[in-house]
């Protein structure tokens, strides 16, 4: 498969990398890395040690490629949504924590959609050079009516042929409800107390503070239509806190770098939506406006 990485900082250079053994893989991403990438290749080391030489480029416009994974942050899929409607790509596929990021590659482009999630754990360490830091799974399925199942099928087939740790699913709206709750209990509380994912380990108060985001955000999901119960959610954070102990959260990465974080497209899209749906979320109103004083009194974009 001709797979596009549009995004490739921290898990798209370590997806890029892995799917690099087995496909044809462009990364579109920034200088030095891109540079780094094409003249010494990309070295992945962490859970395994891995050496590939995908394509890199800083353009990624008029592009082809039978799918496009779109792991940019948040706040960069409509950009990257403009740029990738100059190209020409099958089906595009987000691996991007928060909700919003589908309707936003939807708006833009003609080919099929698909939702997926990642627990996989990767950090930029430097150019050319990123650290995997949990082997983590990956769900893919069809985001909208139109947008067909074979073609999810087709996409975990090739992310399987690569050894990676996929499944399709057939309620990607629900798949996406229960990340949005793991990532609204997890990221903002290590990004605020400064902490790897496992200090979030029961029993403790920033376990009780996390399934506390969780379960309000299960709560909004269940108004919101989808089936989420939470036992499956307090089920899910431990799971992922246990798998991922050693993991410094996206959130946290972006925090201790100062650089705007995904708030809006987590605890804050739980707060939204719950206004809407006339739920009362206080954890999770209380973190977005924590991380957000931060962002401000920081400066960050
Ligand atoms: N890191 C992780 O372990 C995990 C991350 N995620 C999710 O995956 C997504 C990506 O996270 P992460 O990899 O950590 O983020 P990064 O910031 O490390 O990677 C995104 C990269 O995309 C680049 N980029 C943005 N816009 C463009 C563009 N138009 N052209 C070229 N490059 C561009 C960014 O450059 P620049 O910064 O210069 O804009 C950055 O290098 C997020 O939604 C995150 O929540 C999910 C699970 C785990
Ligand atoms: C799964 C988890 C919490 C792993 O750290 C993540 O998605 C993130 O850091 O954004």
């Amino acid at each position: 498969m001709d797979i596009l990485i549009f995004g490739a900082g921290s898990l798209g250079s370590l997806l890029g990398g892995l799917l690099s053994r087995t496909h044809e893989v462009t990364l579109v991403g920034r200088e030095p890395h891109v540079g780094e990438v094409r003249r010494d290749g990309l070295r992945i080391t962490g859970v395994e040690t891995v050496d590939v030489h995908p394509a890199a480029t800083t353009d990624g416009t008029e592009v082809s490629a039978d799918l496009a994974v779109v792991t940019v942050k948040a706040s960069d899929t409509e950009e990257a949504a403009r740029t990738l409607a100059t190209g020409d790509v099958d089906a595009v596929c987000s691996l991007q924590n928060g909700m919003g990021n589908e309707d936003v590659l939807a708006a833009h482009l003609d080919g099929t959609v698909l939702a997926g999630t990642a627990t996989y754990g990767a950090r930029l360490a430097g150019p050319g050079h990123v650290e995997w830091l949990g082997r983590g799974r990956l769900t893919v399925g069809p985001w909208r009516p139109e947008d067909d199942v074979e073609t999810a099928e087709r996409v975990v087939a090739a992310f399987r042929a690569a050894d990676l740790d996929a499944t399709v699913t057939t309620d990607a709206r629900g798949r996406l409800w229960e990340k949005l709750a793991v990532n609204a209990a997890i990221n903002p509380v290590t990004a605020l107390a400064r902490v790897e994912n496992g200090a979030l380990a029961p029993p403790g108060e920033l376990a009780d503070l996390a399934t506390a985001a969780g379960v309000e955000t299960a709560g909004v999901a269940r108004a919101d239509g989808a089936s989420l119960s939470d036992a499956t959610v307090r089920e899910s954070i431990a799971e992922v806190v246990h798998e991922t102990e050693r993991n410094r959260s996206s959130m946290l990465q972006d925090v201790t770098d100062s650089r705007r974080t995904e708030i809006d497209a987590i605890n804050g899209y739980v707060v939204d939506r719950a206004e809407e749906l006339e739920e009362s979320v206080p954890v999770n109103r209380t973190l977005a406006t924590l991380i957000r004083g931060w962002e401000a009194g920081a400066g960050v974009e």
